[in-house]
């Protein structure tokens, strides 16, 4: 069991966890904080290395910490990895510093950093401010056409059989006009979004990346139970009406099953029949619903500790992100995509952190500069999709980050 102290610090959730925030950059070490899907706790992580190293994500060899990997990661090598050498959690106002078993760290560094959120919790002088407003830049029509001629392109390709599926995205920069509070900003998305997971993430050399997804890529809990979705489809929540109600289109319908067979098809590789298949069904995501199908599998019954490993190296990308059949949809993807993806639709989040695991699709994500943000959205594209529809959809989708900048 790790060990757990109840810290002595008695400020609220946003100071201590700006305090946090703004040291690590200071610093610049790598930091993370998050909130899992239905739960209330924020995690907060620290690497007194200075870098987050590169590693493939081997759930049995990977001491506690933060996964962070971009969406072309060939062979899961590209992953990068924030180990927690501090560990705080906050539930209700009240901060508990956990101590991560296994973890070494600099002792100096680490008690340096201690005394320094404590400083600057007590100065009220280094609280940032959190007023934020921002304007669209004029590449919004350029971008539109090209995204949209993309779409076209990819519904012949799928006419000619090339491939059955292609999820496309697109870039949507927004310039800001006063540095960003992003503690304040992630902490927003934390209580409009109960049902995303919200992260937060700062990487030297990488940046700054903040996103609420609604997907899971893999989760394995404490009692070895093994998690993925398929998650398709998307329409705009329609307020008062509940989710039950929603009606999808036959075109949504062969989207997500198209996902749904993806990762049934992972299954077959491995010759794991026990899995347990949940849905499809409607579910809310921020401002939209998706399509989805959960898919459990229980480690201990089947003996079959490592699942978790080994479905993420098969499962990423997923159709969700990339296409069917994969490797001809990712090669649609790198010939006709004009910006690289880099983080967005790769995977984040706790590695091993008191023995569970939780990977997250980035989807729903933006990086973050003191003056501008750069937000990243996709679409999937079948036989029947209309360009100008996929398009209204990624902006559907932009509009979950965006909505944070109004309030
Ligand atoms: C690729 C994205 O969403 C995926 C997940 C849910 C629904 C999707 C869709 O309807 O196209 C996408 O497959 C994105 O948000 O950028």
């Amino acid at each position: 069991m790790d060990t757990t102290t109840t810290i002595a610090f008695q400020n609220n959730t946003l100071d201590f966890s700006k305090a946090v925030w703004h040291q690590a950059l200071q610093h610049n070490y790598p930091v993370a904080l998050w909130r899992l899907p239905h739960t209330g706790t924020i995690h907060l992580m620290v690497d007194f290395s200075g870098t987050a190293t590169t590693t493939p994500i081997d759930l049995e060899e990977l001491p506690a910490g933060f996964a962070f990997s971009p969406f072309l990661n060939d062979n899961g090598q590209a992953s990068l990895f924030i180990r927690g050498d501090m560990y705080y959690t906050i539930t209700d106002g009240a901060i508990t510093e956990e101590t991560l078993k296994a973890n070494i760290f600099n002792a100096s560094r680490y008690d340096r950093f201690r005394q320094q959120v404590a400083d600057e919790l007590t100065d009220p002088e280094s609280k940032q401010t959190s007023d934020i407003k921002y304007t669209e830049t004029p590449l919004e029509n350029v971008a539109k056409s090209t995204f949209e001629g993309a779409v076209s392109k990819a519904i012949e390709a799928i006419n000619q059989g090339h491939f059955r599926k292609v999820v496309l995205s697109r870039t949507k920069e927004i310039t800001l006009l006063s540095n960003p509070d992003n503690v304040q900003n992630f902490l927003s998305l934390c209580s409009r979004y109960p049902h995303a997971f919200v992260s937060l993430v700062f990487i030297p050399d990488v940046g700054i990346w903040m996103g609420a997804s609604p997907e899971t890529l893999i989760s394995v809990d404490k009692q070895g139970i093994f998690r993925t979705v398929s998650l398709a489809g998307t329409q705009r929540l329609v307020e008062g009406l509940p989710v039950s109600q929603a009606v999808w289109t036959q075109k949504e319908i062969e989207e997500q099953a198209l996902v749904s067979r993806y990762i049934v098809n992972c299954f077959k590789k491995i010759r794991l029949r026990e899995y347990e298949e949940i849905g499809p069904r409607t579910v809310a995501a921020g401002n939209l619903m998706h399509l989805q199908t959960e898919f459990t599998v229980d480690t201990q019954e089947v003996n079959f500790p490592q699942l978790g490993t080994v479905m993420l190296q098969l499962l990423h990308p997923t159709s969700a992100v990339c296409g069917t059949p994969k490797e001809p949809a990712l090669q649609f993807i790198l010939d006709f995509e004009k910006h690289d993806r880099s983080f967005y639709s790769g995977f984040l989040g706790p590695v091993n952190v008191n023995a569970e695991t939780h990977l997250f699709v980035n989807l729903r994500c933006m990086q973050l500069s003191p003056d501008k943000a750069i937000l990243y959205a996709g679409a999937g594209i079948t036989a029947d999709s209309d360009p100008q529809k996929e398009w209204i959809e990624t902006e559907l989708k932009c509009r979950t980050l965006l909505d944070v900048f109004k309030q």
